[in-house]
């Protein structure tokens, strides 16, 4: 795989810094001060729905093909993900072993290997 030509100086270990910034908040609960615990403080229903609207924040922004719009709200829906994982009490090493557990497993092949017979719950029609 060729190098990808974007900046390198960040480092994948700011997500487990964050999350841990975002559990201090937690812990310490001032609304005045924490954004992550004003969210929280709303309850999980409110954090859940905040992910929703910047995931679709980070879709516009790339079906508009705007490249720095999808990396601003890329951040601000992985942040908003780790504030989820917060409030669920899940911590990121939960996440980080799940996707090693499926390193090497092709998708098609996952999808293919589940269980038939399950009844869904309605039928929908995909998109080519
Ligand atoms: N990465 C972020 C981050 N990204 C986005 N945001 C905030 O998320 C909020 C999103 O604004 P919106 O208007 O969409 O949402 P809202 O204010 O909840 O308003 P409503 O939807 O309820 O109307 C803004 O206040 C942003 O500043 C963030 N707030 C904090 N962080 C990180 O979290 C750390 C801890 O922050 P605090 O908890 O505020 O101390 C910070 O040091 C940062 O590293």
């Amino acid at each position: 795989m060729q190098p990808l030509s974007v900046p390198t100086s960040g480092d994948i270990a700011v997500l487990t810094r964050l999350w841990e910034t975002i559990e201090a908040r937690r812990l310490s609960g001032d609304t005045t001060v924490s954004h992550s615990a004003r969210l929280m403080a709303r309850g999980t229903d409110k954090v859940a729905q905040k992910l929703g609207e910047e995931a679709v924040e980070c879709v516009i922004e790339a079906i508009q093909g705007n490249r720095r719009g999808t990396v601003m709200e890329s951040a601000d829906l992985v942040y908003h993900l780790l504030v989820l994982w917060v409030d669920a009490g899940i911590r990121p090493e939960e996440v980080w072993s799940e996707l090693e557990r499926r390193e090497g497993i092709s998708g098609i092949a996952e999808k293919a290997a589940r269980p038939k017979g399950i009844v869904r719950a309605a039928d929908t029609t995909k998109l080519p």
